[in-house]
């Protein structure tokens, strides 16, 4: 979702909602060159993308929004002792088909995904249905990033409605380690540190796999490898060429 503020109690002639750029963008100058931590958040809808981003940023929790387009949010951070400058894409939210394990996902998830070196996937421990959608969402951007390790992470946020779960934790836990991350709860709502928490270990294992890679695009998704000659035939082509000096000599004799 977007950030929105309501301005009905400040402008009594009309109510209008007015659409905040919220988080200013930082300069980037003084930053670790080439580390440039990018992390894409997805998920069902309503599952609170935005409200976790948001919190993490600001410390704040805002809780009137509207459809989300995709904002992208800009930041300098600290990681590991080092400034790199960290970018987090917030992404409208994907479903399942009816009755199905089928993802239904715009075209712009798909170029946040390829764009993106760690992912978020983010359900609602009250809604059972966002934490199927995880599966599916994973193996689609399996899809696009079908080799190497990717950095992950699973979210379950909305932890202040206990009496409310559906999602039990070790549901969670499971389903994280079947699919190679590590997995947090947390509220945007009433508590930063859980949100930080997930966040700052996303960036930690981006930066670290950006780090081991010094900067380069991993996966080999972009690394064509060159193709090495065929042995065989330039044995084949060797011989020919020696065949043919030889025969060339005997003639000259
Ligand atoms: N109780 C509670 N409500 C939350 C929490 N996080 C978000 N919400 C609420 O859940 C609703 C959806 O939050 P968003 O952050 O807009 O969710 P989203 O996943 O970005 O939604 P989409 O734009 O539909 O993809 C809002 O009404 C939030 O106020 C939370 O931790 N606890």
């Amino acid at each position: 979702m977007r950030l929105l503020v309501n301005h009905q109690n400040t402008m009594s002639s009309y109510s209008s909602n007015f659409l905040l750029v919220p988080i200013p963008e930082y300069p980037v100058l003084d930053c670790v060159p080439n580390k440039n931590v990018k992390i894409v958040v997805l998920g069902a809808s309503s599952v609170g993308k935005t409200a976790l981003i948001v919190r993490f940023l600001t410390k704040r929790f805002i809780g009137d929004y509207e459809a989300n387009t995709g904002a992208l949010y800009s930041r300098k951070i600290n990681i590991d002792g080092e400034q790199v400058s960290l970018q987090v894409q917030d992404t409208p939210c994907v479903s399942l088909q009816e009755d199905t394990e089928v993802l239904s996902c715009q075209e712009q998830i798909n170029r946040a995904i390829y764009w993106a070196d760690g992912y978020v996937f983010v359900y609602s421990i009250t809604d059972h249905r966002s934490y199927r959608t995880i599966k599916p969402l994973y193996q689609h951007v399996r899809k696009i990033h079908p080799s190497g390790n990717i950095p992950i992470i699973l979210v379950g946020n909305k932890t202040d409605l206990l009496r409310a779960r559906q999602v039990a934790t070790n549901e969670g836990a499971r389903l994280a380690n079947e699919l190679g991350g590590a997995h947090f709860e947390a509220s945007a709502r009433e508590n930063y540190d859980s949100v930080s928490d997930a966040f700052h270990h996303m960036c930690l294992e981006v930066s670290r796999a950006i780090g081991s890679s010094n900067g380069e695009k991993r996966r080999g998704l972009h690394l064509v490898r060159p193709k090495s000659p065929n042995m065989q035939d330039l044995k084949r082509r060797f011989k020919q060429v020696l065949s043919s000096k030889a025969k060339s000599s005997n003639t000259s004799l």
